[in-house]
């Protein structure tokens, strides 16, 4: 039971130096009775130890704390371990409890105040983190002695950033646990840090995220709070638009050249480090994709990735299911250059010709019939409702009775418990079921434990005026393109897939 009615009168004095200002009358609601707030802690603290134990004995079974290696190696062309990057159900599971019992227990326990005023200035962190990829500090680290550390002034100087500056913006990366300060001034990786180390396609990702993405995040509120541009759904009426000053898509933006002092035209960075980081993103994202859906059941069946990129996914895929063959399809711009990075990470897959690579418009009728699946990774989430049922409906024409179209996904849950007994989410009138739900007292959703959904929700929004939807809204947009949705596909990751497939209308 909720308890609104409990206006507590704080007289709040703040002193400053010596001197006391009186800022007035504060009014405190308690939301909660004292007797809720307890039990809700004792409830998440008891979750917190029971599923941490049970990821120790996890760890300790299979004598190490990752599934396995967490480094890739130099650049795309190396490739991610052959073993499972994926845990096991029961870790997965018991992480995710532990990380939303995490937020249960820090909203409960932390000074509400001092808690909204560190969200504010999180941003730090992120400049922090965008300063150090760029620099390659986690890779100069990996090179050291990785007990003594580097000192800072060795550090400094391999970097060219003043020395007590770039001290502060470790310390604010090892407060939050990326690196450590092994002693006064000296810096190592650890485990987290760590992951930078080599690997080109994630340090793409992370820089994305923390240069482009973070400055068109600037411009989100300017962007909402504009009465005309606030309910727009056009891909041009984004923060992005505001932060670059041109009225092009992300797409296109990109893809134009950029002019050289010396006038001259030469292709945008920004292009060939989106495909690496899409890459990047993919090994970090995507494992649980190849694990979790049946592919192998699909036998020497071709996938159509429309959208592909430079067909991230198909090379992963590839790798792990020997019969499966591919066709790359996407923008003249981008699939040029998919040849070459398949040819450099997994060449084998070209000579023994199980992938073919087709500059296609995904707002056209798709060329290629009766494939057996037609993938969408990434895609849907960048486009309105409207595109959305363009793109699936420029599909439907082109499915067989053994075709499936594959939306590669997140699939947002809401946050309240709804009441049901079962231990998933359900939506009026449809039979498939959402997702798992997660135990009292956490989230509905595994709050925190899956927030990165929620940023990359308001990344769509801030730079395509995309979005991340819920299975309902997913299963909206199949039935207003004549499909409909078979089954959600609840992956051990932020992303899963949602499987459609041919509806008679
Ligand atoms: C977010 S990326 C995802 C790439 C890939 N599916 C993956 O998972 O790595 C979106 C892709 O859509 C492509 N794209 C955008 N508009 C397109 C269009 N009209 N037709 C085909 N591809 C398009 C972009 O070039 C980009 O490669």
């Amino acid at each position: 039971m909720k308890c609104f009615d409990i206006p507590v009168a704080d007289l709040a004095v703040y002193k400053c130096s010596s001197v006391k200002y009186s800022i007035g009358i504060v009014s405190v609601l308690m939301q909660e009775s004292l007797q809720e707030r307890t039990s809700r802690l004792r409830a998440a603290v008891k979750l917190l130890a029971e599923s941490t134990e049970e990821i120790i004995q996890a760890w300790e079974s299979e004598h190490k704390p990752y599934p396995v290696d967490i480094h890739f190696g130099a650049d795309v062309t190396s490739q991610p371990s052959t073993g499972s990057t994926v845990p096991s159900h029961e870790l997965y599971e018991a992480r995710r409890r532990s990380l939303g019992a995490m937020g249960v227990v820090t909203e409960l326990v932390h000074d509400p105040r001092m808690r909204l005023a560190e969200m504010t200035m999180e941003f730090y962190e992120s400049r922090a983190f965008h300063i150090v990829a760029e620099a390659r500090v986690a890779d100069l680290l990996d090179e050291r002695d990785k007990q003594k550390g580097v000192h800072i002034s060795e550090l400094s100087k391999l970097t060219g950033v003043k020395e007590q500056k770039l001290a502060r913006i470790l310390r604010t990366l090892c407060t939050v646990h990326v690196f450590r300060e092994v002693s006064d001034g000296y810096f190592a990786n650890n485990d987290t840090s760590a992951t930078l180390v080599n690997d080109e396609p994630f340090r793409a990702f992370l820089l994305l995220n923390s240069q482009e993405v973070y400055e068109a995040s600037a411009k989100l509120p300017e962007v909402i709070f504009d009465p005309l541009k606030t309910n727009s759904e056009s891909v041009l009426v984004t923060p992005f638009q505001v932060a670059t000053g041109k009225n092009l898509s992300l797409w296109d933006w990109m893809e134009q050249p950029e002019v050289l002092e010396d006038g001259t035209l030469a292709p945008k960075p920004l292009l060939d480090r989106f495909m690496l980081a899409m890459v990047g993103a993919g090994r970090a994202q995507g494992p649980p994709l190849y694990e979790d859906y049946p592919w192998s059941q699909l036998g020497n069946g071709t996938i159509v990735d429309v959208g592909g990129g430079v067909g991230g996914m198909c090379i992963d895929l590839a790798k792990r299911y020997p019969q499966l063959k591919f066709i790359v399809q996407d923008r003249e711009g981008v699939i040029t250059n998919a040849p070459s990075i398949w040819q450099r990470d997994f060449p084998q897959a070209l000579e023994e010709k199980r992938v073919v690579f087709r500059q296609h418009d995904f707002f056209t009728e798709q060329p290629v019939k009766n494939a057996e699946v037609y993938n969408l990774r990434y895609i849907m989430h960048d486009w309105s409702d409207e595109e959305c049922i363009r793109i699936l409906s420029s599909l439907r024409p082109a499915l067989g009775p053994n075709s499936r179209i594959l939306i590669c996904d997140q699939v947002m849950n809401k946050t309240y418990q709804p009441n049901t007994n079962s231990g998933s989410f359900n939506a009026e009138g449809s039979n498939v079921p959402h997702g798992t739900l997660a135990p009292y007292p956490l989230l509905a959703n595994y709050g925190i434990a899956h927030r990165f959904k929620h940023f990359r929700d308001l990344n769509m929004l801030t730079t395509i005026n995309g979005r991340e939807r819920t299975a309902e809204e997913f299963e909206s947009l199949a039935k207003k393109s004549g499909l409909e949705v078979v089954k959600v596909w609840e992956c051990r990751g932020i992303v899963w897939i949602t499987e459609l497939r041919f509806c008679k209308i």
